[in-house]
């Protein structure tokens, strides 16, 4: 399918080709896609950034970001979570940013549970979604986000377009990549805030060695912005290998199904 979209006078025009996305990753963009065919692309006036998502992630020390994940294509049902407590629990536990799924179909996330997380805690918000149209990155910024995931394998050479959309509307982005060539276009974009996934999300295979070895590839070609490893953490054992490269990690299994949201944060992160 090819989309093309004019968000007027503040953004130029954006194509996507979401043909070249195969597998599970492939279904959910198209249905999202789908969804926001018929919404209106302008971005309205632009936002101050507060940058609160990159700042809390360059605190000292492996930064957390829990994410509030009641269900997943891998996974199917984790945990019925209220996303506020979840992510208090998550705040208690010191996530020092909270992951918010707002895909219904399949990780069981809405609107509503991001709206009442990014005004219900201290700590910032990222909308993890599929971003496929201009109008996301529009509901993010008007339901409280301080951040959204932009996917370098769903927007390809438009993430630079997205990232500048992003920061248009006062948010930052965790630009999302799986391998070398992605990387690459990462890094071509300018992002500030790299996330580096070891789920293959047209497999859905998780590989540890995946973050270690894209981070350590951005770090070689110069960046000096936020790297975050991504996915399939469930001890302390599994951060071993990015707990002195990366910033920042993202996990969310693992923690949603634990039973207790707080003490699973703090075991998990304990060096
Ligand atoms: O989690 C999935 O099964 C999945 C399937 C298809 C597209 C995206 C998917 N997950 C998004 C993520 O990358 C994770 O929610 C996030 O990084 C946390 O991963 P984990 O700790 O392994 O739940």
């Amino acid at each position: 399918m090819l989309t093309r979209m004019s968000a007027r006078d503040d953004t130029a025009l954006v194509t996507l080709h979401f043909d070249r996305v195969p597998g599970v990753l492939g279904r959910i963009v198209h249905e999202r896609a789908a969804d926001y065919a018929a919404a209106e692309p302008a971005l309205g006036a632009t936002r101050a950034r507060t940058h609160r998502f990159e700042t809390a992630l360059r605190q000292p020390g492996l930064s957390l970001i829990a994410e509030v994940k009641r269900a997943s294509p891998s996974q199917g049902a984790i945990a019925p979570l209220d996303p506020l407590d979840a992510a208090r629990a998550y705040e208690a536990g010191g996530a020092r940013a909270i992951s918010v799924l707002t895909e219904p179909r399949h990780f069981d996330g809405t609107a509503q549970a991001l709206r009442d997380v990014a005004g219900g805690v201290a700590v910032p918000a990222l909308r993890k979604d599929f971003v496929v149209h201009p109008a996301m990155l529009r509901e993010a910024a008007e339901w409280g986000a301080s951040a959204a995931l932009l996917m370098v394998s769903v927007l390809h050479e438009a993430t630079a377009e997205y990232l500048h959309m992003a920061h248009h509307l006062g948010l930052d982005a965790l630009v999302e990549v799986h391998d070398e060539r992605e990387l690459d276009i990462a890094l071509e974009a300018g992002a500030p805030i790299i996330g580096v996934n070891n789920r293959d999300l047209t497999t859905l295979h998780i590989d540890l060695a995946v973050s270690p070895r894209l981070i350590r590839r951005a770090r070689d070609a110069g960046f000096g912005g936020v790297l975050v490893a991504e996915s399939g953490y469930r001890t302390p054992q599994d951060l071993a290998s990015v707990r002195d490269l990366a910033d920042a990690v993202l996990v969310g299994s693992s923690l949603a199904g634990s039973g207790d949201l707080t003490r699973a944060a703090r075991d998990l992160m304990r060096a």
